[in-house]
């Protein structure tokens, strides 16, 4: 892989040694590059191997097979301060940082570039003012890192990623204890960050959703550990995230781009068209009142987007049924054996 490919993986196979000869591959045969300004979110069912994995790209496990270069050089052949100024990992794990504020935490960071014994200069001090703000931290950088809340807090750590100027930016699970609202934040302020300033960011994370709506790529490490990337829409139209996560009660729906449980499985099927938006939000509708949205079907939905949701609901032969609201639709879809007005007698 050439260009501008920061992190670079080539038949990685990424796994556990239990003795000297006995060794268990989690994730095999894993080829792929980061790119520079690329947010990358690394998906798979619980206990595929991504954490795993993502140990093993950033040096923290040794490999079973393979090799994992950053800028070209081997990591295995940097040493743990030359691997810190170019790669930066923020995990999950709570560390306990004493009494430091959110600033002493970030001006940490600068340690790969200035080293233990010199004290910051100007310049390492101007880095850690700009990583607070990208990080959208400033305003915490007074606050003792004990008192911030799980958000606050995980922007703290990704300033403090940031102040080391890496060119990969690595982070396990870092939306596992947010909240939807702060979860869209951090995913708003990596891909800004990826942008504007050209960073890699590689994260795992579980709200598939949000990954297929944000990053620009997605590997995945199905069951039994089998690696796949590709562009969110190519390995959702597929099927192949519907594949990955198969459950018994659960699956990807990749028609409709979301999750369905079972008792939604199998429903009849129907069709939605109309603008993006509202669109989306009618598969979901579709969805909830138990029917599988697919591309072609007897029954379809128009959906036009204004103050309150207009939908016409068209039946095989032609008849019509027209309302407004998501709540009236899907109760409407919820009763598609009462008869549609046949087209001559709507008004
Ligand atoms: N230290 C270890 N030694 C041996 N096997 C391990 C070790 N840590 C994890 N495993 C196994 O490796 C497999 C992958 O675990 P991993 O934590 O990488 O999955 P994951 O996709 O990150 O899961 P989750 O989504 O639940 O965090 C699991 O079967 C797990 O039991």
């Amino acid at each position: 892989m050439t260009g501008d490919v920061v992190l670079e993986a080539v038949g990685l196979v990424a796994g556990y040694r239990s003795g000297r000869r006995r060794s268990t591959p989690v994730v095999a045969a894993v080829t792929a590059g980061l790119r520079r300004g690329r947010l990358v979110c690394l998906l798979g069912p619980n206990g595929a191997g991504k954490s795993t994995l993502l140990r093993t790209l950033v040096g923290s496990q040794p490999a079973l097979g393979g090799s994992v270069r950053l800028d070209g050089t081997e990591l295995a052949a940097l040493s743990a301060r030359e691997r810190a100024q170019r790669l930066a990992v923020v995990l999950t794990d709570r560390v306990d940082v004493g009494l430091l504020t959110a600033r002493d935490l970030v001006a940490i960071g600068r340690t790969p570039r200035t080293g233990w014994l010199r004290s910051l200069r100007r310049d390492d001090l101007e880095v850690v003012e700009w990583a607070l703000g990208a990080a959208g931290a400033a305003d915490l950088a007074h606050r003792h890192v004990d008192e911030l809340s799980d958000g606050e807090r995980q922007r703290v750590m990704v300033a403090r990623a940031l102040a080391q100027e890496p060119a990969v930016l690595v982070l396990d699970e870092p939306t596992a204890f947010l909240d939807l609202t702060r979860r869209v934040e951090l995913m708003v302020l990596l891909r800004r960050l990826a942008d504007e300033t050209g960073l890699a960011v590689l994260m795992s994370m579980h709200d598939l959703e949000l990954a297929m709506r944000t990053a620009d790529e997605i590997w995945l490490v199905h069951p039994g550990g089998r690696f796949q990337a590709g562009a969110p829409e190519d390995l959702g139209a597929d099927g192949s995230i519907a594949s990955a996560y198969a459950g018994d009660d659960i699956r990807f729906d990749h028609a409709a781009g979301t999750f369905v449980t079972d008792e939604q499985r199998g429903g009849l099927p129907v069709r939605v068209d109309g603008d993006d938006v509202a669109v989306l939000w009618a598969c979901r509708a579709a969805a909830r009142a138990g029917l599988t949205v697919t591309p072609s079907a007897p029954h379809r939905v128009a959906v036009e987007s204004g103050p309150s949701v207009g939908w016409t609901l068209t039946g095989p032969g032609g008849a019509t049924s027209t309302g407004s609201g998501f709540a009236a639709l899907v109760d409407r879809l919820k009763d598609l054996d009462r008869p549609l007005i046949p087209p001559d007698i709507e008004k």
